[in-house]
């Protein structure tokens, strides 16, 4: 029996770990699997309980299980405390520990959202493209970074670290993924300023070498979020850094329509995966019953297709994912009156009753 280990964390995390979880027990029912659950501690939630927002539990659960579920870290509450212990911390810390160093951010379009969105559909038309974000490296992990005195006032400094072994491992992900693709690589960088960037750019033109039949393009991440929005039918599969990554991954969520919808898969060399929405845990609307719980079900197929090879199953969520939106189900992030959207529980439930149908009738 597979072992998927949830890690709902803080805000609106578990209001859409929980849909999540029940949109996997319906597949597992409709296809005849068996799925066991285990919920662990990770963020503010596991401040409260133990002092530390990665306890020891948390990673020994994470390393044991088939596949990890995480919803999302942080809020106010936890915003002003000590930064060594801050939620975010949990989940850099997962990452670290579990060498998750390669984060899937795939970016559709679904024929549904496409008059809805804020961009023109001609302008949306046919966008599929996917970021490959490095996860383990980069200005989130480099030290020093602390306060101090500059020029005797105060300062900071946070550093950027790279080893050639990390960007050659992400960038052979990103051409791997083209070759199943439509067979292009651009690797976004900041090369006329960062010497970081530099060894980014020469290590992806010498890795490229040994992908012939993939198309390797560079272009620097300032033009590359201005191109997002002006022609985001350009870009095949997009590899860059932890922080450039960041960015560009929430502003690419608003050509599919919402950050409500983008899901990701961190996953390592050794096969192991955490699946999570890209975005965060809402504070401003949880606990409403309003978030929208299809990000975290699009990562639960992304489990189910990476982690367990079960690629019917996965279609089966994707196609129940874009049928509710067919039939007009919208949270608030895509109603167009933003008081007239269903809630978190009602969007699972189109979700399920649609995977059923199909189930039923295969
Ligand atoms: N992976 C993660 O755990 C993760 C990712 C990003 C931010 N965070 C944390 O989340 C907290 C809030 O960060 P933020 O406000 O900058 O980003 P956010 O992604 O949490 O929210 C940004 C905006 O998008 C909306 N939104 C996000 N997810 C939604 C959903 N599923 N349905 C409907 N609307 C949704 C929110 O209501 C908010 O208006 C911070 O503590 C931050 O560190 C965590
Ligand atoms: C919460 C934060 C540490 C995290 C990141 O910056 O990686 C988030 O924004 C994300 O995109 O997963
Ligand atoms: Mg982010």
């Amino acid at each position: 029996m597979k072992q998927i280990v949830l890690l709902p964390g803080d805000g609106i995390g578990p209001e859409i770990i929980r849909e999540a979880r029940r949109v996997l027990e319906s597949v597992a029912q409709a296809y005849e699997h068996q799925f066991c659950f285990k919920e662990a501690l990770i963020g503010g939630a596991a401040i409260d309980a133990t002092g530390q927002p990665l306890p020891p539990e948390t990673i020994e659960a994470c390393l044991t299980s088939d596949a990890i579920l995480l919803g999302a870290v942080g809020g106010p509450k936890w915003d002003s405390i000590d930064s060594s212990i801050r939620p975010e911390k949990g989940l850099l810390g997962i990452r670290k520990e579990l060498n998750l160093f390669a984060n899937l951010r795939p970016v559709r379009v679904m024929k549904p959202l496409i008059n809805e969105s804020a961009l023109k559909p001609e302008v949306l038309e046919g966008v599929d493209l996917l970021i490959v974000r490095e996860l383990t490296g980069g200005l989130y992990f480099g030290q020093p970074s602390e306060r101090r005195t500059v020029d005797g006032e105060d300062g900071v400094v946070d550093t950027l670290v790279y080893k050639k072994s990390e960007i050659k491992r992400i960038v052979h992900t990103a051409f791997e993924a083209a070759r199943k693709r439509q067979g292009r690589v651009l690797s976004v960088d900041k090369a006329n300023v960062l010497e970081s960037s530099r060894l980014w750019r020469e290590t992806a033109i010498e890795v490229g070498k040994e992908y012939p039949d993939v198309l390797l393009d560079h272009m620097l991440v300032d033009n590359a979020a201005m191109q997002l929005i002006r022609e985001p039918k350009q870009f095949d599969v997009v590899v860059t850094e932890n922080l450039f990554g960041d960015i560009l991954s929430d502003e690419a969520s608003m050509i599919s329509g919402s950050i409500g919808l983008l899901p990701s898969a961190s996953l390592n060399d050794r096969g192991l995966g955490l699946y999570e929405p890209v975005h965060g845990s809402a504070p401003d609307i949880a606990g409403t019953n309003t978030a929208n719980p299809l990000a975290a079900i699009a990562s639960a197929a992304m489990l189910l297709e990476h982690s367990f090879g079960l690629i019917e199953e996965a279609r089966t969520i994707e196609t129940a994912i874009e049928t509710a939106l067919i039939n007009g189900y919208r949270t608030n992030d895509l109603a167009s009156d933003s008081k007239k959207g269903i809630t978190t529980i009602e969007m699972t439930d189109a979700v399920i009753q649609s995977i059923q149908k199909k189930a039923y009738l295969s």
